[in-house]
C-alpha cells in the first residue's frame, strides 16, 4: 500500500486559488507527480495546487515544503499556498503552534519569511525577482525582458503581444490589456503557457492597471489553468507594472477571488505579499486512491 494512504490533509484557499497542505515531516515520505495527480482526483482532496511540507533542511527555517501543480509539475512558489501553510503551522489543531507570529519556509527557489499579520492575513517576503533572459528563463537572449517579442493571433492584428517577463521563483509573462476580461483566456492560455519561448512553460498575466495603486489581474496558471488568484503572479505584475512605469512600488492587485497588497520594497529588492488565508476542511487519503497509480 502506498505510504500516502491515510494521511491527515488540511483543505484550503488563498482568495480562492485551492490549495492542498500534506504534512510529512518526521517522516521520509515523498510525493511523487502520479501521487500528487492521484490525490488530486479525489473530490475534496482536489487542488490548485498541493503544499507538501518535510522536514526542514536549513537550520532557522521550520520546513521545506515542494509544491506541485494540479497536472503533477513541481513549481518553486505558490503564493496562495505559502500563506496556508503558514496558517496551518500557527493555527491548525493538528500542526500548528499558536504562539508563532513568524515562520521561515523554505521551497526550490529559496527562503520565504511568513509574518502573520492576524488571524487569517499573512504576509510572505517572496524575495526579489529574477529579470534576467537565463533567469525567466526564455529560450533566446533578450537584453530587455521588460518587452520582449512574443504574440499570439494574427501577425498584422496580434490579439496579445510584447509581455513582460518575471520570475518570482517561477517564470511569468504579463501582458498589459485594457479589460484582462475581454480575452478567452482559456484558448490562448494553453497556447503561450507552452510556447516554445518557455523552455519551462509559464504562468501567463493579462494585467489592467486602473491607477498606480491599483491593478486587476487574471491568471492562466502552468500546470493549473485558470485560477481564482495566483499569488505569485500579483508579485509579478506589480514589478511588470513598476518596471514599464505604470504603477507604484506598492498597490492592490484584484484577482478574480479578491485582492492581495503587494510591494516591491525599494531598500531590499524583495517582494512583499500580504493576504488571506481559508481554511476549509480535513480529511485522509483513502489508500484506494493509489491503487491505479501503483
Ligand atoms: N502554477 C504555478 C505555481 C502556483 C502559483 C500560484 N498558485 C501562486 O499562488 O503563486 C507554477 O507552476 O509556477
Amino acid at each position: 500500500m502506498n505510504a500516502l494512504a491515510n494521511r491527515r490533509f488540511l483543505k484550503m484557499n488563498g482568495l480562492g486559488n485551492q490549495i492542498t497542505v500534506l504534512d510529512l515531516r518526521g517522516t521520509r515520505l515523498l510525493v511523487s507527480a502520479d501521487d500528487a495527480r492521484a490525490i488530486a482526483a479525489e473530490p475534496r482532496a482536489r487542488f490548485d495546487q498541493l503544499m507538501v511540507l518535510h522536514d526542514p533542511q536549513v537550520a532557522g527555517t521550520d520546513a521545506f515544503v515542494r509544491i506541485y501543480n494540479i497536472d503533477g509539475s513541481e513549481a518553486g512558489a505558490c503564493g496562495n499556498g505559502t500563506r496556508c501553510v503558514a496558517w496551518a503551522m500557527v493555527a491548525d489543531p493538528g500542526m500548528g503552534d499558536p504562539a508563532r507570529t513568524s515562520l521561515t519556509l523554505q521551497t526550490k527557489a529559496g527562503l520565504l519569511p511568513v509574518r502573520r499579520e492576524s488571524e487569517t492575513i499573512f504576509t510572505v517576503d517572496m524575495g526579489a525577482p529574477r529579470l534576467a533572459w537565463d533567469e525567466i528563463p526564455l529560450a533566446e537572449p533578450f537584453e530587455d525582458t521588460s518587452r520582449f517579442e512574443l504574440q499570439i493571433g494574427p501577425i498584422d492584428d496580434p490579439i496579445l503581444h510584447t509581455p513582460c517577463a518575471v520570475n518570482m521563483g517561477n517564470p511569468h509573462a504579463v501582458f498589459f490589456v485594457e479589460d484582462p476580461y475581454a480575452y478567452n483566456l482559456a484558448q490562448i492560455g494553453p497556447l503561450l503557457e507552452n510556447h516554445p519561448i518557455f523552455p519551462d512553460r509559464a504562468n501567463i498575466e493579462l494585467a489592467a492597471v486602473k491607477a498606480p495603486d491599483h491593478i486587476v489581474l487574471r491568471v492562466w496558471e502552468r500546470g493549473a489553468g485558470i485560477t481564482q488568484a495566483c499569488g505569485s503572479g500579483a508579485c509579478a505584475a506589480l514589478v511588470a507594472a513598476v518596471r514599464r512605469e505604470l504603477s507604484a512600488r506598492k498597490a492592490v492587485v484584484s484577482l478574480p477571488g479578491g485582492d492581495l497588497t503587494i510591494e516591491w520594497r525599494e531598500s531590499d529588492g524583495h517582494v512583499l505579499m500580504t493576504g488571506a488565508a481559508e481554511f476549509e476542511w480535513e480529511g485522509t487519503l483513502d489508500p484506494s486512491l493509489f491503487e491505479s497509480a501503483a
